[in-house]
């Protein structure tokens, strides 16, 4: 074995929130490092399963599932299926026996990052958001660092392990090429005419697909073109919807797995307020109309478009307002060539560049492989 060779585990998902940044992480230490050794450890029923291989990287999945909030009687399986994720996490650990173990939050982070702690091996956590997650806050104790996006997280860890290092975001993004005009026309879209992205998360989000469901007509008869991303849940019923309208300014897909040719077409982006998809709008000057949801933690995606939205840096639509507004603003803001400059210009110097790169050094000086 050469004792030289750099070995990490990267765990987490469950969304792209999670598993995206792990992504561009471990292309950072690739990069710096090709000859380490990467290995991931996701939940064995979430995207991570499909979204990691995509990126070129072998995962092992924990039969690790998250606790019912309605039926509690469930939670004794949820319970068994932790002891059985502890017992699988200390088995991959001392099999890959890695020099860093990293969690980027989701549920197949904590039983990794608590066995690795219980096998000695420095653990980092990477947290994306203003508002620390219930497992990252668990793992605190035991982690050696913690890279964070959001002043004041002092308040979730203790201050002397947080370095404040931004979102990782995936490289692709970041050196994509694509122009507007071709990026549009890969759309069949009208490479002269202004397009609208709408992303609902990684997950999709069902109010704003309620919303856009209600307004087809309307959009399909604009001067405006849309790109409507509804999520894989929802993708069957809005078809269903849409059935027998031959739709040609509306492109309707369940997931966008080329977010760079998506971002290069938009003139304009909606969107849900997840801290990931916040700093690649900052990172690519992106005009936006952020709509929190209001099912988390906290209410932490609306702290995450207000820290934007009171630097006058993007749009602001509340979820129980899309009916009335959403539309409306959509026109009031893409035709208004000054106000979408403004928003580029604002959002841009909210950016924390190179979070990946600092990250992966962090997490070589706990290696020792510097
Ligand atoms: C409902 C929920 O729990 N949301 C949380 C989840 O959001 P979510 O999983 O939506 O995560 P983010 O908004 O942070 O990031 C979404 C990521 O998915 C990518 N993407 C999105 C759509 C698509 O079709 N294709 C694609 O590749 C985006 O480019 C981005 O990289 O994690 C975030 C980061 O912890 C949190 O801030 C959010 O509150």
């Amino acid at each position: 074995m050469n004792e030289d060779k750099l070995k990490i585990i990267i765990s987490g998902g469950g969304t792209g929130g999670h598993i995206f940044p792990a992504v561009a992480i471990a292309n950072a230490i690739k990069k710096i490092k090709p000859d380490s050794s990467i290995l991931f450890i996701g939940a064995e029923d979430r995207m991570e399963m499909q979204r990691v291989p995509q990126a070129g990287y072998e995962i092992i999945g924990l039969p690790i599932k998250g606790f019912y909030r309605k039926q509690l009687w469930k939670n004794i399986e949820v319970l068994w299926k932790i002891l059985k994720s502890l017992s699988k996490a200390k088995k991959v650990i001392k099999n890959f026996q890695p020099d860093v173990v990293i969690g980027v939050g989701g549920f197949a982070s904590g039983p990794t990052l608590k066995m690795a702690e219980r096998l000695h091996i420095p653990t980092l956590i990477q947290e994306q958001n203003s508002y620390a997650g219930v497992t990252n806050k668990l793992l605190a104790k035991g982690a050696s660092k913690i890279c964070v996006a959001y002043q004041g997280m002092d308040r979730f860890f203790p201050a002397e392990k947080i370095i404040l290092t931004g979102n990782p975001v995936r490289q692709d993004l970041l050196q994509s090429t694509y122009s507007k005009e071709d990026a549009k026309r890969s759309y069949n879209l009208d490479p002269n005419k202004p397009t609208v992205l709408i992303v609902g998360g990684s997950l999709g989000a069902q109010s704003i697909n309620k919303c856009l469901l209600n307004a087809v007509e309307k959009m399909e008869n604009s001067n405006i073109q849309y790109i409507w991303q509804t999520g894989k849940i929802y993708i069957d019923r809005i078809r269903k919807a849409v059935e027998g309208k031959s739709l040609k300014n509306i492109i309707i897909t369940d997931f966008i797995s080329d977010m760079a040719q998506a971002y290069a077409a938009a003139d304009m982006i909606v969107s849900r307020a997840g801290a990931g998809s916040i700093s690649e709008f900052c990172l690519l000057e992106k005009p936006v109309l952020l709509v929190p949801s209001p099912n988390v933690a906290e209410d932490h995606q609306t702290k995450n478009a207000l820290a934007l939205v009171n630097q006058k840096a993007a749009l602001y639509v509340k979820d129980t307002e899309l009916n009335e507004k959403l539309m409306p603003t959509i026109h009031s803001t893409i035709t208004d060539k000054h106000l979408l400059q403004q928003l580029s210009n604002n959002i841009k110097t909210l950016a924390l560049s190179d979070s990946a790169n600092i990250i992966a050094h962090e997490i070589l000086k706990l290696a020792n492989k510097e």
